[in-house]
């Protein structure tokens, strides 16, 4: 069987937020908003002026900072409480993956709006659970995307760039998860949908994610068509390539790595995509990818400022140690390795830790260079 779920509605614009009355006030008249604190902060005010002028009533509620079994509880009770009729989430994927899971246990629709463009957990049917202690904890999936997902190109526009730059890692590793997957034949439908969209993702960043990384973080930059192409290609076209299943199992080995580092407590303000982009540069190197494309590609991390080595990911530790303890830590799905063409032991995972370490600390140094000349030049 197949499944495809995606919300009813995606709209991307500038200053959408100002107009979210309009598009939320036919789903619901009495709104529960949970956000994060600075989400909150920088859109409370646009947000509930415009609910109120489309004669929608608002609770809020600022999200406490992990999406726990515990906290979607806790807003599940608070929604049922209130008795409110839709849910409004606002903010990075967390809250967004929380509110989604409490909208299903509370039988309410939900709207996400994304104020950081870091992830596609503003339109996928999946929310992903830590324990309290920020530990992954697996993945709920859920019976329906959002109904609505309002993406206000100027919100994200306004965003630091490093999560502009986790959302790029985060997109792009989708055409490399899946397409190692394909080796020796065609797949499924399913999986061609998903690989096909996930190549679109690619060619958009290929084309425009560095140039768009560099100048939306200067001071009055306005959001432009491949901006908007960017952020696309990170919420609505990642959250399409999960929202086709067909029941297969997949190898992702970069989101694999991802929840191992999870484990190691210095990695807990590295955001998603900047584990996933380690986890990816260590894939490419366990696929035996030639020196030059492992550069390649590596450089293109860098440029965009993702982790490259451990130290960049905040583990100080010795090296060795830990790349056995991530290698370890890697849980592939139930037959998942059967669909690769090259093994994924634990001794393979950490000789490509260290490698993808070791390529990762030669470029850092090689660009730390100029910036070396230049503080010579000026003492
Ligand atoms: N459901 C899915 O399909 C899916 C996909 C990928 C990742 N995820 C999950 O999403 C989470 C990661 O999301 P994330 O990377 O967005 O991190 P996050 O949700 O932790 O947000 C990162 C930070 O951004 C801040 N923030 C939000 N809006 C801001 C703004 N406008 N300006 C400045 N700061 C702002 C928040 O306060 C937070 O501290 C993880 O839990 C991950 O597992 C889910
Ligand atoms: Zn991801």
């Amino acid at each position: 069987m197949v499944t495809v779920k995606a919300p009813a509605a995606y709209y991307n614009e500038p200053g959408l937020l100002k107009r979210s009355g309009e598009y939320i006030h036919t789903l619901g008249s009495h709104a529960l908003i949970i956000g994060g604190h600075t989400a909150l902060s920088i859109t409370e005010e646009a947000l509930q002026a415009s609910l109120i002028a489309a004669g929608i009533r608002v609770e809020i509620k600022t999200f406490a900072g992990q999406c726990t079994v515990e906290e979607i509880g806790a807003y599940t009770a608070i929604a049922k409480q209130l008795q409110v009729d839709i849910i409004i989430a606002v903010g990075g994927g967390k809250v967004l993956d929380l509110s989604k899971a409490v909208a299903e246990d509370a039988g309410l629709p939900i709207v996400t709006i994304p104020t950081i463009p870091a992830t596609c957990a503003a339109w996928s049917a999946l929310t992903v659970l830590y324990d309290e202690r920020g530990q992954a904890a697996g993945y709920r999936p859920l019976l329906r995307s959002p109904e609505l997902v309002l993406a206000d190109t100027d919100l994200l526009a306004q965003a630091p760039p490093r999560y502009l730059a986790a959302g790029i890692g985060d997109t792009l590793v989708k055409w490399y998860e899946f397409a190692v997957n394909l080796s020796g034949n065609a797949g499924s439908v399913a999986l061609r949908s998903s690989v096909a969209t996930a190549r679109l993702a690619l060619d958009i960043l290929e084309r425009h994610a560095t140039a768009v990384y560099k100048e939306a973080g200067q001071p009055g930059y306005e959001p432009d068509a491949a901006f908007t192409e960017v952020t696309d290609a990170i919420i609505w076209l990642a959250g399409l390539v999960g929202s086709v299943q067909d029941g297969s199992v997949h190898a992702a080995i970069a989101h694999g790595l991802h929840d191992s580092l999870t484990r190691i407590e210095e990695t807990h303000d590295r955001l998603h995509g900047e584990k996933v982009a380690f986890g990816l540069l260590t894939q490419w190197v366990l696929e035996g990818k030639s020196g030059v494309e492992l550069e390649r590609l590596a450089s293109w991390l860098h440029e965009l400022d993702l982790p490259i080595t451990l130290d960049q990911l905040g583990i100080t530790a010795d090296v060795q140690p830990s790349a056995t303890s991530i290698a370890e830590g890697l849980v592939l799905r139930e037959g998942a390795a059967a669909q690769l063409d090259f093994a994924v032991t634990t001794e393979a995972l950490q000789a490509a830790i260290i490698q993808a370490n070791e390529l990762g600390q030669t470029l850092s140094q090689r660009s730390l260079r100029p910036t070396l000349v230049q503080t010579i030049a000026n003492a």
